[in-house]
């Protein structure tokens, strides 16, 4: 890694000019800067896996894959949250011992993400020996600092949401048998009127400085509409926090330290994972600065105020960013264990492949709204873009009848130069550009999570490249004339050219899909990183790698399309090849 940096221009300068101690500074600051910690939400095991779960995975993988295709050191974490009174009820209706049951279900989650190419680098289980010693430091730290003390609890909780309610965020509500009940008006799920003595944190002496930080970092909490919901929240009230159950009502968790009667509140317990990852308490420094998480909209208020706060507390840093992402919904209603509406997300893999699933749920999701799920969407989705736009046009660049020699034909310039005057079109320029320009639009949304937008980006230009070909029908040119075969070739060439940038852009998203079409490409793995983004080089004047090189063998059809829209009963499918091109 220093040889690398120290080759890097901005660097070298500056080690040319600084004194030998200083150097190493530089170098430690520039690997940082370098460096990515991307973690999940840690999946409640009080039931098996669902959509949503795998749609926070998906999309923290898609941003470390992006991470590690840029050339920066990436560390992804994801695991299961495996303590609380719901686990422990779960595990007494299920006849099992808590443990056991944690494990089948860790390992449900586990299978699915492997199965989905979910690339994590750690798979953390609360129950892990790692994990107590980390809450028990983290716990310690805060114990010392005065900033726990022994209280007495008085409120609303929902054992549910296992999270503690303000008067005004209860209502009243009927039950299944007509009876008056109090809920929670975020997630309606019923609250209990709580009163025991137990540890409660100092949350009321963070409520300016979480404002001084959200405020001073308008980018942390993103999209920008969470961010004003955590600063509304941080107006109301923020009174103290109980930070443990008696040990008789929960013995499902981590004892207190030094009080064997009280357990540590799950959330905290839970919230600490993100540390125990990086190493906490001795070798965390590496990668605890450089943290981002990805959550679901539900969990806001414990990752942007409850956590924050239990780390300005213990001394720490605070995340870089918290990438919040809304809802999957079915017939309108949030996808939740709870309310068991759940789409199985290993059966709709097997269907529509890991490839189609990841696809459409980072093609679909989107951060500020909730989105309703069905099969048919996913079918109609990955049949239009996959199959038939992107695989369409690998097919016409690589079928025989148009590249019998099967190479990566050349350009001529003089069939399509710079300025207007040979074959090309109008239109051919702009889409030119849009593709040269294409890897700044995808960077941008990708950082920022809008990987909707990156790949409504890619998909516009699938389109063009598309309507290029089609514009110039290079299967009616007449190959005996050379200034024509001339002409096909550059038309190949550059839609291939195109073909490798899409395919380089969506190995993030689709990494299956993309290592196909590169392969047949012949685009080889150490010219697939975003160093590789530039586009048609030969049309700049410059040598271009693959010019003349043999493509990778054809391995048959790129995304196979699903025949019809009754997506429930059926399997994917060879697709046809356009008749033309056979
Ligand atoms: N419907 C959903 N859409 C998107 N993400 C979801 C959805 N449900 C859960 N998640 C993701 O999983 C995380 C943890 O969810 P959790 O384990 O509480 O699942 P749940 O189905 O909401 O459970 P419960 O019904 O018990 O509240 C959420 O913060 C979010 O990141």
């Amino acid at each position: 890694s220093r040889k690398r940096l120290e080759k890097q221009p901005d660097t070298k300068q500056l080690i040319s000019r600084l004194s030998h101690g200083m150097k190493h500074l530089i170098i430690f600051v520039k690997f940082n800067d370098r460096s990515y910690y991307i973690t999940t939400p840690i999946f409640y095991v009080n039931a098996s896996p669902h959509l949503g779960h795998l749609y926070s995975a998906v999309l923290a993988d898609c941003l470390h894959r992006y991470k590690l295709l840029q050339g920066f050191n990436s560390k992804f974490a994801t695991g299961t949250d495996e303590h609380g009174l719901k686990i422990q009820q779960a595990a007494e209706a299920a006849g099992k011992d808590p443990m056991t049951f944690c494990t089948g279900v860790s390992k449900q989650f586990r299978h699915l993400f492997d199965s989905c190419n979910i690339s994590y680098t750690d798979y953390i289980r609360t129950t892990e020996q790692r994990h107590r010693e980390a809450v028990e430091h983290f716990w310690s730290v805060l114990w010392n600092k005065g900033l726990i003390y022994k209280g007495s609890y008085e409120g609303w909780y929902s054992t549910q949401d296992e999270s503690f309610l303000m008067p005004s965020q209860v209502g009243d509500a009927l039950d299944s048998l007509g009876k008056e009940i109090k809920v929670s008006l975020e997630s309606g799920h019923k609250v209990e009127w709580m009163k025991e003595e137990n540890y409660m944190f100092r949350l009321s002496a963070f409520q300016s400085p979480l404002l001084d930080w959200l405020r001073g970092n308008p980018q942390v909490v993103q999209p920008d509409r969470f961010h004003q919901v955590v600063l509304k929240w941080l107006q109301e009230d923020l009174p103290d926090l109980s930070v443990s159950r008696q040990r008789s009502r929960l013995q499902w968790g981590i004892p207190v330290p030094g009080d064997d009667e009280q357990t540590i509140y799950v959330w905290l317990d839970a919230l600490v994972n993100y540390l125990t990852v990086a190493g906490y308490p001795d070798k965390h420094n590496q990668w605890w600065h450089v943290a981002r998480h990805v959550i679901g909209k539900d969990i806001l208020k414990f990752h942007a105020i409850y956590w924050p706060a239990f780390l300005l507390g213990a001394g720490l840093p605070l995340p870089r960013v918290i990438h919040v992402h809304s809802h999957w919904t079915v017939g309108g209603k949030k996808m939740s264990k709870s309310l068991g509406n759940v789409v199985n997300p290993l059966d709709r893999s097997q269907i529509f492949t890991a490839d189609g699933m990841r696809y459409f749920l980072l093609r679909q999701g989107v951060p500020d709204s909730d989105c309703d799920y069905t099969d048919n969407k996913v079918a109609k989705l990955l049949n239009a873009e996959l199959a038939d736009s992107l695989g369409g046009l690998l097919n016409r660049c690589t079928a025989p009848a148009l590249n019998p020699a099967q190479v990566y034909p050349s350009f001529c310039s003089q069939s399509f130069p710079r300025e207007q005057g040979g074959r090309a079109v109008g239109e051919d320029y702009l889409m030119l550009d849009a593709v040269k320009n294409l890897p700044a639009v995808v960077e941008k949304h990708y950082e920022t999570m809008h990987v909707y937008k990156a790949l409504e980006a890619i998909n516009a230009c699938v389109r063009l490249t598309n309507g290029f070909v089609q514009r110039h029908a290079p299967w009616k040119l007449d190959r005996k004339d050379s200034e024509d075969q001339r002409w096909l070739d550059t038309i190949i060439h550059i839609s291939l050219e195109c073909l490798r940038i899409y395919g380089t852009l969506l190995q993030p998203v689709v990494p299956e899909t993309s290592n196909k079409l590169l392969s047949r490409l012949g685009v080889q793995p150490h010219e697939r990183s975003s160093a590789a983004l530039n586009f048609l080089p030969r049309y700049q004047g410059m040598d271009c790698p693959f010019e003349g090189r043999a493509l990778g063998s054809d391995c048959g059809v790129l995304f196979s399309r699903l025949e019809n829209q009754n997506a429930d009963k059926q399997k994917p499918t060879k697709t046809k090849k356009s008749a033309n091109f056979k």
